[in-house]
């Protein structure tokens, strides 16, 4: 669990982080949104002490971080950042295991974890072990980022706008890689992205920055449906609304009994999608398919009532 009690850093007589207070769950991912210049970084950047705080305290696990010396702190903590420089002279199999190596684990431990962490990231070991850095695409680099900070288990991963630079299809295949690893090792996550899409889809909390000051701290669909003051619902997009809150659930979870034609919808897809499909195909239903069964269908009547604002 990560603590920010009432936590300010001034620069120049400005509180760029002005008197945050937010608690992030153990096993959880925190989306921190909010414009250019808020504060987000400064504020993920003293969870791991590159950026001391003017005031207040951060506990981990309870226990106040300032007692914990920086480098011992960074050990423990993740950290990846757009277009963090792997290191250009060391191979991608060095690079991720540039933490356990000053943990001092033995190199069968390393190698074994440098080739299970290319797996999970879909980068295959024997290709990409010894490969060096400038000989990766940039989204291949920014995977190996994620995996180095990854790499000695930590439960805590501090994120800055990870996949800013990967072009839509990457960046999407990267999100459900962070979401297959965080379930996989349970890491609590503080992720700062400007994407409201990615931040409604990775968060269990979202966090709305605006000149340093917190303005609301809450899971996604409370920050859709009851946005805290103008500004949050401003950030959400009000024309957006009805179909972020589609983006939250799946059709599995809706599927209704009775019959539909043509092509069906698979229950994993979300609820968006479906009614993205539904209306191109210019349907008032579809199928619904698990594991190659129809177990259902879904309606455009059915998604109207689904994005309708929550009472
Ligand atoms: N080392 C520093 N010295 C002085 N001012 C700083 C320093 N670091 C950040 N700032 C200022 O603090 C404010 C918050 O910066 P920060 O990088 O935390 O914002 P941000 O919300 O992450 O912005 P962006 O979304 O543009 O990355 C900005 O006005 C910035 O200019």
């Amino acid at each position: 669990m990560i603590e920010i009690e009432d936590v300010t850093k001034i620069y120049e007589g400005t509180a760029v982080v002005d008197r945050v207070t937010l608690t992030i769950q153990p096993h959880t991912i925190c989306a921190v949104v909010g414009t250019s210049g808020s504060g987000k970084t400064t504020l993920v950047r003293m969870i791991n002490k590159l950026v001391e705080p003017s005031s207040g305290a951060i506990r981990i696990d309870g226990v106040d971080i300032a007692g914990i010396p920086a480098f011992q702190l960074r050990r423990r903590i993740g950290y990846a950042i757009q277009g963090l420089g792997l290191f250009p002279h060391r191979t991608v199999g060095q690079n991720i295991a540039t933490v356990p190596k000053l943990l001092g684990w033995n190199r069968g431990r390393i190698r074994d974890r440098v080739e299970e962490l290319l797996d999970l990231f879909g980068l295959d070991p024997e290709e990409f072990r010894d490969r060096m850095p400038h000989e990766l695409s940039g989204g291949q680099q920014q995977r190996v980022g994620v995996a180095r900070a990854l790499a000695a288990g930590p439960n805590i991963l501090l994120m800055d706008e990870p996949f800013g630079a990967l072009d839509p299809l990457i960046r999407a295949k990267a999100q459900e890689d962070l979401l297959t690893i965080q379930r996989r090792f349970g890491t609590t996550i503080m992720l700062v992205t400007h994407d409201m899409n990615e931040a409604i889809h990775l968060g269990d909390t979202i966090a709305v920055m605006d000149k340093g000051r917190l303005l609301q701290a809450a899971p996604p669909r409370t920050i859709i449906a009851d946005p805290a003051t103008p500004f949050v619902a401003e950030l959400i997009g009000t024309a957006e609304r009805p179909f972020r809150l589609l983006s939250l659930a799946r059709v599995s979870d809706h599927a209704e009994p009775g019959q539909a034609t043509g092509e069906p919808i698979d229950a994993d897809r979300s609820l968006r999608d479906a009614y993205a499909e539904l209306l191109w195909s210019g349907r008032a239903a579809a199928p619904v398919r698990r594991n190659g069964d129809i177990v259902g269908r879904i309606s455009l009547d059915q998604l109207a009532r689904l994005a309708a604002r929550p009472r």
